[in-house]
């Protein structure tokens, strides 16, 4: 596989006057210094607040919108060029088909405007109608279709001149939980065709299902970047990759994202003697450096107290703190009946990160 990337973006920024023409108010900037970069096959989530950046950084990859500075690259060409646009397949927000339109005339349509010949759009409708699951409906008006059906004829159009690298804006946007489903398996097939896919989300556990990258951005700049999965991924350098969210021995920037870890614990003697019960199991757990460990008596009868540790400081409860607090519990002859490590969410990443930026 082709690991060099598909889309470079190095300190793109964009500001845009506000104002008419002639009444200029100011300036707003849309990116402030975006870099970012997706390989082939990846599917590359987009998120963000409202008015974060993300609909500008994808309109310049498009050639749409001019950068005031920086570089955007797709396959090595510059954004925009003709060379560049050839690759590339875009679903906007709101696609508009004709209401006269079938699934197959919109696509006869569409091919046509990307100069294909007749021969050409049948079979590519063919095998589209049949990759979206339209197949058996594209002589049906779109007039009769739902939004779930709608959406996947977008994609179909999206992918006539069979392009390599696909931009979505928002593919699942308004779609009842059925559709989005079925847009979820057009994604993965795609995938599996090898489609580098770019595609911008408010549903962060979409993203979580879909995407194998994201970025995070507010403000016109990105906060994080990384791979979604579990375990390290590994750059062309050979590098660790960051990796965020679910799954994830989350990493952002190099540093790990914060896991919570809970024990459970039995005292053997907490029956007699509680407070030296909580005393002893308190300094087993003093040990931990940039964390804080919330100690809770418990009325279970397999365990007498829960701790929570919870890291400090953006660093993770390392590996030896935890083995050496194993260790201390079982000289004490506690025993650990459940220790259970909470690594955060996507939503949990990206919450902490947009709210570090408004606080
Ligand atoms: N054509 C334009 N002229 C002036 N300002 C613009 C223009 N397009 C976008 N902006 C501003 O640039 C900033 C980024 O907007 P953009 O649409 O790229 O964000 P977004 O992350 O896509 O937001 P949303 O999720 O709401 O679509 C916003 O402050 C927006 O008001």
């Amino acid at each position: 596989m082709n690991l060099s990337p598909v889309v470079e973006v190095c300190d793109l920024r964009k500001a845009y006057g506000q104002g008419s023409l002639f009444r200029r108010r100011g300036r707003v900037e849309a990116l402030r210094g975006v870099s970012l970069s997706a390989k082939s096959g990846d599917v590359f989530g987009l998120l963000g607040p409202n008015g974060a950046g993300k609909t500008t950084l994808i309109k310049t990859l498009l050639g749409v919108v001019k950068p005031s500075s920086g570089t955007a690259f797709l396959f090595g060409q510059p954004a925009g060029s003709s060379a560049a646009r050839m690759r590339v397949g875009y679903l906007p927000e709101t696609l508009r088909v004709d209401r006269h339109h079938t699934a197959r005339s919109a696509l006869k349509f569409y091919g046509r405007l990307s100069h294909m010949d007749q021969a050409s759009i049948n079979r590519r409708s063919d095998e589209l109608l049949e990759l979206v699951g339209l197949q058996g409906r594209d002589r049906e008006s779109v007039r009769q279709f739902s939004k779930g059906m709608y959406q996947r004829l977008g994609l179909a159009q999206a992918l006539m001149h069979d392009p390599d690298l696909l931009f979505l804006d928002e593919p699942t946007d308004g779609l009842d939980p059925v559709g989005r489903n079925e847009v979820r398996k057009v994604i993965e097939r795609l995938r599996g065709l090898g489609k580098t896919i770019f595609l911008n989300s408010h549903i962060l556990q979409e993203v979580e299902m879909v995407c194998t990258r994201v970025a995070i951005m507010d403000k016109g700049m990105v906060l994080a970047s990384g791979a979604i999965g579990s375990g390290i991924s590994i750059d062309d350098n050979g590098q660790s990759d960051a990796i965020i969210g679910s799954a994830i021995g989350s990493m952002i920037d190099g540093k790990h994202e914060n896991a919570a870890v809970t024990f459970d614990l039995l005292h053997p003697s907490h029956q007699d003697s509680s407070n030296q019960a909580d005393e002893t199991i308190r300094k087993c757990f003093d040990r931990f450096e940039n964390s804080h460990a919330v100690i809770q008596p418990l009325t279970s009868p397999i365990a007498t107290h829960r701790v929570v540790v919870t890291p400090s400081d953006d660093q993770a409860v390392s590996q030896s703190d935890l083995d050496r607090v194993v260790d201390d519990l079982r000289s004490h002859s506690i025993s650990i009946v459940r220790l259970d490590t909470r690594v955060p969410t996507l939503e949990d990443t990206f919450m902490r990160l947009i709210s570090s930026q408004q606080g």
